[in-house]
């Protein structure tokens, strides 16, 4: 019996500076993530994005992946210096022109593009002129989001402005582990407001330009108490504030949650009425990515949170380290349907980093990635059943690629990709996902 309706999306996604490589080519402009991996010390084994999966050159055979695979969607971004090499004004058409042929070879297979309009590669033009803390960053989002809105109004109806603004905030301008490598408290709270600003910004103006659907695509992570005591369980609602609800409550509720001002203290905006109004826009979905959850427990020690997260026993753990945890799916799809109206869900991102071996007779055994899905297309599928408006699943990743600071030493992908030779291999979950999309989940 099938565990998903007709028509339900069945997709994949990568994102542009992790798969295509030539980041300067035809013209295009660099990114932040160009100049932070080209500085020592940012990325693993000091690898960059400058060749990637090389994708910019086989996109055609990554499309026949995709084929192969099934699937009706794929998700991935565009980089917007491709397009804008200077973020703003002229329009570099050589850049342009190769999504333009990724787009039509994507429909003449039948498979839908779901585009991200913004996966964390910010011009370094803009960067220089303050990145996003420059207030001026929601209009150049909008800007360009409609070069593309109008490039592909025609044939493109499904959007994702944003991935992860927490990611962005935090890693990018918190903690510094991702570019643009700042840690200011008040820069990474000025980022999250101007990226929702941004989001409205390009919701708006898709309506006036398209026909499709628009969302956001938000990291979110059920944050559990360690152990069954009242500092531990505040702890867990002090971080759920601060990863979860910080941008759920902006776009469903128009508020910042209230544990914010406290933990981010005098680094926090005084936010006005007017400004809070302006980031109440979820669009027309929400896009989930899903991975894990954190087990915390309290730490007063530990600025600004007050809490740590415990690591997961190692046999539970994938190779980031992260706890594998079905249920937290459930758990997250859930809250959209008790809290927020019950919005149409897509699950943009799910899926995990296992130590894979090596090719043997073109294919890579990869049993624990087959568990994992497993175990997490159920939980869907309970979610589905229990009256979540679930639109769609999107596995991460196609293929191995540029894992951000882990360099290509992590492998999230379906296909397994020789580092040497670029040479993709399928590994046996590229099957499981064929068969599960084949039977409408009822392998499952
Ligand atoms: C806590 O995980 C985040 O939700 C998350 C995990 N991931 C992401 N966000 C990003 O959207 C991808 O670019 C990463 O490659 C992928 C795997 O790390």
């Amino acid at each position: 019996m099938s565990a998903f309706p007709e028509g339900f999306c069945w997709g994949v996604a990568t994102s542009a500076y992790q798969i295509e490589g030539s980041p300067l080519a035809d013209g295009a402009g660099p990114s932040i993530w160009h100049r932070f991996a080209h500085t020592p010390g940012h990325i693993a084994d000091g690898e960059t994005g400058n060749i990637a999966c090389n994708h910019y050159q086989r996109y055609l055979e990554d499309i026949g992946l995709l084929h192969e695979l099934g699937v009706n969607a794929y998700r991935f971004s565009i980089a917007w210096g491709r397009v804008l090499p200077e973020g703003r004004g002229a329009i570099n058409r050589k850049g342009l022109g190769f999504y333009q042929r990724l787009v039509d070879a994507l429909l003449e297979r039948g498979i839908s593009p779901v585009i991200t309009l913004y996966h964390w590669d910010l011009p370094m033009a803009l960067q220089d002129r303050g990145g996003w803390i420059n207030p001026d960053s929601p209009q150049w989002f909008a800007d360009y989001a409609e070069v593309l809105f109008r490039t592909f109004a025609d044939r493109v109806t499904s959007w994702i402005t944003i991935n992860e603004p927490w990611v962005i905030a935090v890693l990018g301008h918190l903690e510094g582990r991702h570019a643009p490598g700042w840690r200011d408290p008040s820069a990474a709270a000025r980022v999250g407001h101007h990226l929702l600003l941004a989001h409205a910004a390009a919701v708006a103006s898709y309506r006036t330009l398209g026909h499709g659907q628009i969302g956001i695509a938000l990291n979110l992570e059920p944050q559990h108490p360690a152990y069954p005591k009242a500092a531990d369980l505040l702890a867990a609602q002090r971080r759920d504030a601060f990863v979860n609800r910080w941008f759920l409550d902006a776009l469903f509720l128009a508020s910042y949650p209230i544990e914010l001002a406290q933990i981010f203290g005098p680094a926090w905006p005084k936010f006005g009425a007017v400004a809070l109004d302006q980031i109440h826009y979820p669009g027309d979905f929400i896009g989930v990515n899903y991975y894990t959850r954190a087990r915390v427990a309290a730490a007063p020690e530990a600025k600004p949170l007050g809490a740590i997260c415990l690591p997961p026993p190692r046999e539970k753990s994938t190779a980031m380290g992260w706890e594998i945890y079905p249920e937290g799916l459930g758990e997250v799809l859930g809250w959209f349907k008790e809290r927020y109206g019950n919005p149409r869900v897509l699950i943009t991102e799910n899926g995990a980093a296992f130590a894979d071996p090596a090719p043997c007779a073109g294919l890579v055994l990869d049993p624990q990635r087959i568990v994992y899905l497993r175990s997490h297309l159920r939980a869907a599928a309970q979610a589905l059943a229990a009256g979540v408006d679930l639109g769609g699943y999107f596995v991460w990743s196609l293929m191995d690629n540029f894992e951000w600071a882990e360099g290509y030493s992590k492998r999230f992908g379906l296909y397994w990709v020789d580092r040497q030779t670029l040479q993709r291999y399928p590994k046996s979950s590229a099957h499981f996902y064929r068969s599960v999309i084949a039977t409408q989940g009822a392998v499952l």
